[in-house]
């Protein structure tokens, strides 16, 4: 791969790669005013690169150009907007890059720029996440429309990871009233555990609130003014989860072309969160392990180690210990987590705690929506207390956020009420804590109409296919515009 190759500016000149990229910077004309975020050109052809420049200068656009794929991406920083790319480079193909930016830069949006007029480059970048695939020679005026398109997606989408980032540090948890003895002594147990400053595990099946519980901890410490950072252990690519934990230096792997800090060290100062820590593969463990015992991060391909205050609050629904006895968890790792530990209780064993908790939800759930509070009918309640709610708290969320929508009346009634065959582990599950309720069995058809039960039907393949609605439609043997009327006549929102 070629590290050495130059960065072109707007300007025309032709300099080294490693000088700042400020400087590069173009300045916004006057006329069009400033814009906020900056464009990346790629493209190894010097006229197509002054040609852009030309017009994005004129339309007020902060822009840097690089000939070549290593030196373009070092250009892509945290301001970056739009990458314009060519997708024949000499040193990385554009292909390669597009993926690279889909999964470090999710909301940099990528317009292809290339002399290939092959339809199969064209759907396999639209597929790769490119938000527009333009063949040269390339008309200008429609150029800049899409670059104020793909300007504004990128914006839309910079705003919302803002906001999630800003609502992850500061909005803190809503707790769940309840007087139930239970929940009092859960939470009392939160508020010791939160007082110390010992790592922390958490188990409990899926759904019943480890996240939450996590979060609270690190909001009652005395580390609430730090980051609280999740590192979800059974999402991330499992040769990833290493440099993503502990982050790498350019060049240490294929794909590493830049320096990169890991979680752990942006949790610095504040609390680590590893949640489903049992799917952690069996060959990182021991790297987990000397963090703990050391408390400190070495880069992946760096020579030294950086010191990290950090605390670990560990999560999971698979049994750890039975993990140990199989062999996929260490033992030393298991009894390093396990200094402060507990165990939430599944909903089903949250005996007579179950109303307290429903209308705690509703009450939320109303004041999210902006509606006026809706109540629930004693046969309602009667029907949540038979379901087995294998999904815990979160599938009880999710049926009372739909009844809400959908009750007709100021109460939530049974036939608001749709138990979904929740996708769940049945791992967390044994026999005996699981017994079968009529409510568990998923929709009762008895009894309800045509129209209950067709609604039922959608809303279920929905569920079931990730609100993907062509194949819902084609799982329902109806067309695709079917099911976009169906949903609308039956106001299914999804
Ligand atoms: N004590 C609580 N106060 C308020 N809401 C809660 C509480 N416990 C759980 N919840 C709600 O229940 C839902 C599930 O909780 P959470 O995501 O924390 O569960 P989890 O055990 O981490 O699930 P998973 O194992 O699937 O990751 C969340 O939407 C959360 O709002």
């Amino acid at each position: 791969m070629a590290f050495n190759a130059t960065i072109q500016h707007q300007s025309g000149h032709t300099r080294r790669g490693s000088d700042s990229p400020a400087d590069s910077r173009s300045q916004p004309s006057p006329e069009h005013g400033p814009k906020v975020g900056s464009i990346v050109a790629i493209d190894d052809d010097p006229l197509t690169l002054r040609l852009l420049s030309a017009h994005l200068s004129k339309a007020g656009y902060d822009h840097k150009t690089a000939d070549n794929g290593t030196d373009g991406l070092e250009l892509v920083d945290d301001s970056t907007a739009v990458v314009v790319l060519d997708l024949r480079l000499p040193d990385l193909s554009g292909f390669q890059i597009l993926q690279y930016l889909k999964e470090h830069h999710v909301n940099v949006q990528v317009i292809v720029l290339t002399g290939s007029d092959q339809v199969k480059d064209a759907v396999e970048a639209m597929r790769a996440g490119a938000f527009q695939f333009v063949t040269k020679p390339f008309d200008p005026d429609q150029f800049l429309v899409f670059i104020d398109k793909a300007f504004n997606s990128w914006k839309v989408a910079d705003e919302n990871t803002n906001l999630k980032s800003a609502h992850s540090q500061s909005v803190p948890v809503r707790e769940m009233e309840s007087t139930a003895d239970v929940h009092v002594r859960l939470m009392q147990q939160v508020d010791q555990i939160a007082s110390l400053d010992s790592t922390v595990f958490i188990g409990g099946e899926t759904g019943t609130g480890k996240s939450t519980i996590a979060r609270m901890i690190h909001q009652r410490s005395k580390r609430s003014a730090g980051p609280f950072v999740t590192v979800n252990c059974a999402s991330l690519p499992r040769d990833l989860i290493q440099s993503e934990l502990f982050g790498h230096t350019k060049g240490s792997f294929t794909g590493a072309v830049t320096d990169r800090i890991g979680h752990a060290e942006v949790a610095d100062g504040g609390t680590l969160f590893l949640d489903e820590i049992g799917d952690l593969p069996i060959d990182l463990q021991p790297k987990l392990l000397t963090f703990l015992q050391e408390r400190t991060v070495r880069r992946l391909g760096a020579s030294e180690s950086n010191k990290v205050d950090v605390r670990l609050v560990a999560a999971t629904h698979h049994d750890l210990a039975a993990l140990c006895r199989q062999g996929l968890f260490r033992q030393d790792l298991y009894f390093r987590l396990l200094v402060l530990n507990l165990e939430l209780p599944a909903l089903r064993h949250r005996t007579g705690e179950l109303p307290n908790i429903a209308n705690s939800i509703i009450e939320a759930v109303c004041e999210r929506q902006g509606i006026s509070r809706k109540t629930i009918s004693s046969r309602a309640m009667e029907m949540l207390e038979q379901h087995a709610w294998p999904g815990n708290i979160r599938e009880l969320e999710n049926v009372l956020e739909r009844a809400t929508a959908f009750a007709k009346s100021d109460a939530i009634e049974p036939q608001d009420l749709l138990f979904s065959n929740a996708v769940f582990d049945q791992r967390t599950l044994t026999e005996s804590s699981l017994e079968p309720t009529p409510a568990a069995i998923g929709f009762q058809l008895a009894g309800k109409t045509l129209e209950e039960i067709e609604r039922a039907a959608i809303i279920e393949t929905l569920d079931m296919l990730g609100g993907n609605k062509a194949k819902s439609a084609r799982t329902l043997g109806i067309s695709e515009k079917s099911i976009y009327n169906k949903m609308k006549r039956l106001k299914i929102e999804y």
